[in-house]
Parts: C-alpha cells; sequence; structure tokens
C-alpha cells in the first residue's frame, strides 16, 4: 500500500524528526531529492534552461536549494521571487552556484523546465497573485513542470482546488504521500509522482488514505477443499420489466468474479435474458407477490446484491428491504440507492452493508450537493460512512472507498472510459462475488474497484504496447477483460496444478 497523511501529521512527524537532526538536514534532503529527480530531465545538463518559481515558504528552500545543485552541474537557472519574502538560505545557495534571479516572467516561456516551489503543504484556499498568473503562464508554456512536494494550487489533504493550480508532469513529494496527490481533482494535477524518504516514516502514524499496490489485491482463490457452495453463494436481485440489461451485466460480473454460484431473482424477461446469456446462474422468477419472501425462494447464499435496474416503485423497496432485512452481507446499488435515500431505516442493522453510489447517487442519499462531493471526495465519503453506519464506494474519477475508523483506500486503476451506463452494474455483480466469499466488505470493494478498472484498460488497449492507441468499451467489454485483470495480480501468472 502506498500510505498517504494529511497535513496535520506530517507537520507534527516532521517536528519530532528535526529535534533529533542537525538544523537545516530535512530541507537538504528534500531539495537532494528534489534534484535527483530533476537532473536528467531538461535535453543537456549543460545550459538548459531551469526556472524556479519561488513562494515565500520552505517550499520556496526547498526548491532554491535544488535549483543550487542544479546551477553547479551546469544548468542555466533563473528564480523569480513571487512571494512577499524569500528563504535566505536557498537564495544565498542559488546565488553561490551562479543561478540568478529575475522578474522577466517570460522566461518560463522558454524554460526547459520549470520547478513549481509556489506553495506546498502551508498552502491555503485558491491561489493568490501573482501567483495565479504564473502557474497559467507554466501551463501554456511547453516545459516539462516538477512540483515541489504538491502541485501549487492543490489542497495537500483533500485533493481540492480552488480556481487555478500547477499542472505538473512529475511532483516530488517528501516524507509520505499526500491524500491530495491521490484524489481528484487533485490527483489531475500531479502527473507521476515521485516520493522521496527523508526519514519520517518510523515518526508517521497511521495513514488517512491509503492506495494499494496488486500485491494488496487478494481476490479468493480456491483451494482444492473448494466446491461452489464454499467458495461463496450470491443472491443477485437486479432488472426489472423495463431494465433487463443491468441484470445481465452485474450476472456477468459475478460470474467472472469467481463467485461458486450466483443465484439470480427477478421479473420473467430479466430471468428470461440472464439465463440465456450466463446460463450457469441459478434462477427464480419472481411473481407479483413473491416479494418479500425473496431470500427463501432463492435459497441459500452468503451475500446480497440488490439494485441494478430494479426501478424505484414500492415493489423496488420491498425487494431492497428483504435483502437487507437478511443478516448476510449486502451490496446496495443504483436504484437500489435511490429507494434508500427515502428509506435510510433500512441501513439499521448488523451485518456489513456495503454501498456503491456516483456522486448524484450519493448526494440524493446524505442530502448534498453533487458538485460539492465531485470538489470533496474525500470529505464526503467519510461523512457518507459515517452517517449511513455502511462501507461506502464513492464511483467517478478517482474512487474511493471508506469504513469508519480505517484509512479510505484510493483506487489506483481505472480509465475515464468507465463513464459508460452499465458498467457500474459489472463493477457491483464483481464486488458481490468477493463479498459471498467471505472477504471482509472493505477488501472487497477495494478488490472490486481495482480489478474493474484495470480490466477496463485492458479493455481499452488490449494490447498493452507504448504508444497503442485507445477505443472505447462497452460495460459488456469489461466483463470480457475481467480474466486478464485477475491473472495479472502476482502468483496468478503461473499454473502449478496436476501434472
Ligand atoms: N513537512 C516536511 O516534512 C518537510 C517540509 N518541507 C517543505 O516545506 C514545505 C512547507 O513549508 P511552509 O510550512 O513554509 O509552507 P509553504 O507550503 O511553503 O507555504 C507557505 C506560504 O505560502 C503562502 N500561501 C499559502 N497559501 C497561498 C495561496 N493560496 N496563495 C498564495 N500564497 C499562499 C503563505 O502565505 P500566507 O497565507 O501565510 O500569507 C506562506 O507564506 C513543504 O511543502 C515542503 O516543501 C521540506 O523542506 C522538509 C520536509
Ligand atoms: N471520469 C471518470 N474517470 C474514471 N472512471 C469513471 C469516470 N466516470 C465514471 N467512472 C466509472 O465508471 C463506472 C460508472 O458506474 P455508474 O455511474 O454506476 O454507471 P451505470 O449505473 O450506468 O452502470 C464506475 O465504475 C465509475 O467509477
Ligand atoms: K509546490
Amino acid at each position: 500500500m502506498r500510505h498517504a497523511h494529511e497535513v496535520g501529521k506530517v507537520r507534527e512527524a516532521e517536528q519530532a524528526l528535526m529535534a533529533a537532526l542537525p538544523e537545516g538536514e530535512l530541507m537538504r534532503r528534500a531539495a537532494r531529492g528534489l534534484a535527483a529527480v530533476c537532473a536528467p530531465i531538461p535535453p543537456r545538463a549543460y545550459g538548459s534552461r531551469v526556472v524556479l518559481l519561488v513562494g515565500s515558504g520552505d517550499n520556496g528552500g526547498d526548491t532554491l536549494f535544488a535549483g543550487a545543485w542544479l546551477a553547479r552541474r551546469g544548468a542555466g537557472v533563473e528564480a523569480i521571487l513571487a512571494g512577499s519574502k524569500t528563504h535566505e538560505q536557498g537564495l544565498r545557495a542559488l546565488r553561490a552556484a551562479g543561478g540568478r534571479v529575475t522578474a522577466d516572467e517570460a522566461v518560463i516561456d522558454a524554460a526547459d523546465l520549470v520547478i513549481d516551489g509556489l506553495v506546498g503543504i502551508g498552502g491555503h484556499g485558491g491561489l493568490r497573485e501573482p501567483y495565479a498568473r504564473l502557474a497559467e503562464r507554466t501551463a501554456a508554456s511547453a516545459a516539462v513542470v516538477v512540483a515541489c512536494d504538491v502541485p501549487s494550487g492543490v489542497d495537500a489533504s483533500t485533493g481540492e482546488v480552488e480556481g487555478v493550480a500547477i499542472t505538473a508532469d512529475v511532483t516530488v513529494t517528501f516524507g509520505t504521500y499526500k491524500p491530495g496527490l491521490f484524489v481528484d481533482p487533485g490527483a489531475r494535477y500531479a502527473g507521476v509522482v515521485e516520493l522521496i524518504d527523508i526519514g519520517l516514516g518510523p515518526r508517521l502514524p497511521e495513514p488517512d488514505v491509503v492506495a494499494p499496490h496488486s500485491e494488496d489485491i487478494r481476490p479468493p482463490r480456491p483451494s482444492p477443499e473448494s466446491d461452489k457452495y464454499r467458495r461463496g453463494v450470491l443472491g443477485l436481485i437486479a432488472g426489472s420489466e423495463q431494465f433487463t440489461g443491468a441484470a445481465v451485466l452485474a450476472a456477468g460480473g459475478a460470474v467472472r468474479g469467481g463467485a461458486g454460484m450466483v443465484r439470480f431473482a427477478s421479473v420473467r424477461p430479466a430471468v428470461d435474458l440472464v439465463r440465456q446469456r450466463w446460463p450457469e446462474t441459478v434462477t427464480t422468477v419472481l411473481e407479483a407477490g413473491d416479494v418479500a419472501d425473496v431470500g427463501s425462494l432463492v435459497g441459500r447464499v452468503q451475500a446480497w446484491v440488490v439494485g441494478p435496474g430494479i426501478g424505484t416503485d414500492e415493489r423496488a423497496e420491498a425487494l431492497v428491504a428483504a435483502a437487507l432485512g437478511s443478516d448476510l452481507p449486502v451490496l446496495v446499488d443504483a436504484d437500489g440507492l435511490t429507494v434508500l435515500a427515502r428509506r435510510r431505516d433500512l441501513l439499521r442493522r448488523t451485518a456489513p452493508t456495503v454501498l456503491t453510489p456516483h456522486a448524484g447517487e450519493l448526494a440524493r442519499l446524505i442530502g448534498a450537493d453533487r458538485e460539492a462531493i465531485e470538489a470533496r471526495r474525500l470529505e464526503h465519503v467519510r461523512e457518507a460512512a459515517a452517517e449511513l453506519s455502511a462501507i461506502v464506494l464513492l464511483k467517478g474519477s478517482t474512487t474511493l472507498v471508506a469504513q469508519t475508523g480505517r484509512p479510505v483506500h484510493v483506487n489506483p486503476t481505472g480509465t475515464p472510459w468507465l463513464a459508460t451506463a452499465g458498467t457500474g452494474d459489472v463493477l457491483s455483480g464483481l464486488t458481490g462475488a468477493f463479498l459471498a466469499s467471505g472477504m471482509p466488505p472493505l477488501d472487497a470493494a477495494t478488490a472490486g474497484a481495482y480489478l474493474h478498472g484495470l480490466a477496463a484498460r485492458f479493455a481499452v488497449a488490449p494490447h498493452d504496447r507504448p504508444g497503442e492507441g485507445q477505443a472505447p468499451i462497452s460495460a459488456y467489454d469489461v466483463i470480457t477483460a475481467l480474466p486478464r485483470a485477475f491473472r495479472t495480480l502476482s502468483g496468478d501468472t503461473t499454473w502449478a496444478g496436476p501434472g
């Protein structure tokens, strides 16, 4: 897992470490790390044009020291001092190394490399002038842009961006990742993120946000003792007279997600279609009076998924109530979430509940504004998990999974091509398969988002070659690419079976 800490925790750890080190040592480590990442970037070491954007705090200090290092190795370094004051030792070091100070902002236009040291973790609110103007000019230049610690204008703790921010190709961050580098909109501005170890690690507390690596994703694998029941039976309630496709897609996610069995219940047209496409499912046709008894009609299951395409009428409400009335893990998605917005009482239960809203659905659930959720995803997903007593997977650009008392999990896979109807249904079926296997719900949701996003990437660019173009995908293509996504996980590439 990559760990990210909010600013307050970074500052505390930094204070403790600083007290144990000679003065200036921490900044030296940060600046050396920044310079080492920057050094190979310009087309030539000698005579390359490097511009430093220097603010009034220590972020500017790091940048000046890194600039001094580059100047000593032959780069032409010019610093724009944009703050009300400047880090004095940093400025002395730059001048001693042959770097210059300039007031001419046009140097940005011709730069090979711009290092953004305007603000780091001390930033708050939108960028003020002249910082905003410098950020815009930098965006218009052809220079490679490296942000020191965080792109200026991005809130390090939340990823919020108010107005203009530096758009970086690379962000060199110190001591620990910052949540704002993982979560949109901030993540979009960060580019590739490089972490520099400055010795903070042992002094850091529990992370606020974590991003899994592929080795952290461990979907259930059958063992020699497995049978279909022990692998986990998923009960899936999806589809209606009007919406049948959602049922087929959710069933596909569950089947390809490795459920031992999928028991599917719905009205006749949805059952017929699911049977046709996924004959391996065991189906139950629900007549008008069957709804409240769906649990006993379907038979034994280890988890439920309810919601995709069920509509939002009274019948749908009864289906959601029936699933949540069980003492099993239940994932509620799509129409099921719309029903829950008016029946939050159904969430009072002891077994785990997983909710998989997009921002619009979450807005209805917690009575918030959709735009506010998009702008401050971390805050809202945490709030929702606490308020709804559920594990909440918030979909969209950067999917987040929150469970109260645990770091928020941020999904590193996915692609904007996923923004197409039906892909969410695949995710709910897939995650349901993991829940049915007995996986803890936070892990199930994290693994679901990861594999779903990876499958989508494979579907978009199947050959995985550098420079390969991308093509639009359907939700069905994501299902088809799921086996390949599973196989990339560590340990799944070699077959050590019989023979
Ligand atoms: N922590 C660590 O482990 C280590 C930290 N290190 C480095 O220190 C950095 C933190 O330095 P820092 O505390 O001096 O704050 P910093 O980010 O330079 O900004 C403060 C200045 O910005 C200004 N300002 C704020 N918002 C603004 C806005 N919207 N628009 C315009 N201006 C704005 C604000 O002005 P004010 O609002 O107070 O008037 C204040 O003057 C950190 O990111 C890392 O690079 C490393 O050296 C070693 C290890
Ligand atoms: N801009 C985006 N970038 C990356 N992924 C996105 C983006 N927008 C949507 N997605 C993903 O696409 C899927 C859409 O799900 P959802 O909105 O529930 O669609 P549907 O209800 O039609 O199935 C989710 O997995 C979501 O995370
Ligand atoms: K910065």
